[in-house]
């Protein structure tokens, strides 16, 4: 599914301060209609308060929040807007379905929406069991059948991955990238960057409470690199330091020669021809791709270098 121009969430110059100290720090955020949007930083980075502020369960201190559009009010989820902050409160001697039908009651949605929900994170055939034997993966899903119940728009999901076997994290991760296919706008944090790189399209890193890089996940990649590795040393580096000094990143030595990664991955040919035609040998020639790990430790290790 495309990701819409015009935005599901939008923060303008957030702060949040908690007793003076602050959480979160002039964020300027927006969530495309029809995207992924995955917020990863370290612990008390701020994710969880901007996510809370997105669905109305703090105030910022100044700045403000809409979704869909419409300003968000503190208290009050706003509409559209279906969340997984906290586990609700089910009830362990209820089935999965008969917990979904009371919270569907009481939020006055009708009956029919606890079937779709249960269809969509794929609990159907477990829904006849007692929550209380539900496995952790088992009981987030059904947390995100909750959080679907009135068919929102906008998903806003914290750490929904926390504590699960890497078999419930699987699960969860295909169920968001499910999700977004659907056409629902997905915001969730995330401390595995592996898997928000799997079901995410965009990406936002915060860092002490402010955005440190926020775009689509092709963005925050950066453009494919080309990694080669040749010999010896000192033919290399000066075959590199006359011809190609503008697209070579970085150097290092290893007991395989010099490698050498390069900003363009369509420079291979090029840089490949000009170390033959002087003599040096070519022993490995491949794309070097970023992942959000590299851009995330690279981000880090430069903006917190005490970390
Ligand atoms: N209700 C609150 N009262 C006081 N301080 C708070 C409150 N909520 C959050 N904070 C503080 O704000 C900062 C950001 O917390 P937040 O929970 O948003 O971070 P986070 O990135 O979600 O971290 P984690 O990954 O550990 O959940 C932390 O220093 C935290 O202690």
């Amino acid at each position: 599914m495309g990701v819409a121009d015009d935005p599901a969430v939008t923060l303008y110059g957030v702060t949040k301060t908690f007793g003076g100290r602050h959480a979160v720090r002039g964020v300027d955020l927006q969530v495309h209609r029809g995207s992924v949007y995955g917020l990863v930083g370290p612990n008390g980075a701020g994710k969880t308060t901007l996510l809370r502020m997105m669905c109305g369960l703090v105030e910022p201190t100044s700045g403000r929040v809409e979704v869909g559009g419409r300003p968000v009010s503190a208290r009050r989820t706003p509409a559209g807007l279906g969340a997984l902050i906290e586990t609700p409160g089910f009830v362990p001697h209820l089935t999965g379905r008969e917990n979904l039908r009371h919270l569907a009651r009481v939020r006055g949605v009708d009956a029919g929406s606890v079937e779709r929900s249960l269809g969509q994170v794929v609990l159907l055939d477990r829904a006849d069991d007692r929550y209380r034997t539900y496995s952790l993966g088992m009981k987030q899903r059904l947390g995100v059948a909750a959080a679907l119940l009135s068919e929102p728009a906008v998903l806003v999901l914290d750490e929904p991955s926390n504590g699960l076997v890497p078999t419930g994290v699987e699960e969860m991760t295909a169920l968001i990238g499910q999700l977004g296919r659907a056409n629902v706008t997905v915001v969730v944090s995330s401390h595995a960057l592996a898997d928000v790189e799997e079901c995410c399209t965009h990406v936002g890193i915060v860092l002490g409470g402010r955005l440190v890089a926020d775009g689509s996940l092709a963005d925050i990649l950066g453009p494919a690199r080309v990694r080669l590795r040749a010999s010896p040393h000192g033919r290399v580096a000066r075959v590199l330091g006359r011809t190609h000094p503008a697209v070579v990143l970085k150097q290092g030595r290893d007991e395989r020669g010099l490698f050498v990664d390069a900003a363009d991955e369509s420079s291979a040919p090029w840089l490949v021809q000009s170390l033959g035609e002087a003599g040096v040998d070519v022993w490995e020639v491949g794309p070097a791709r970023r992942n959000l790990r590299t851009v995330y430790d690279e981000l880090r290790r430069t903006l917190c270098p005490t970390r």
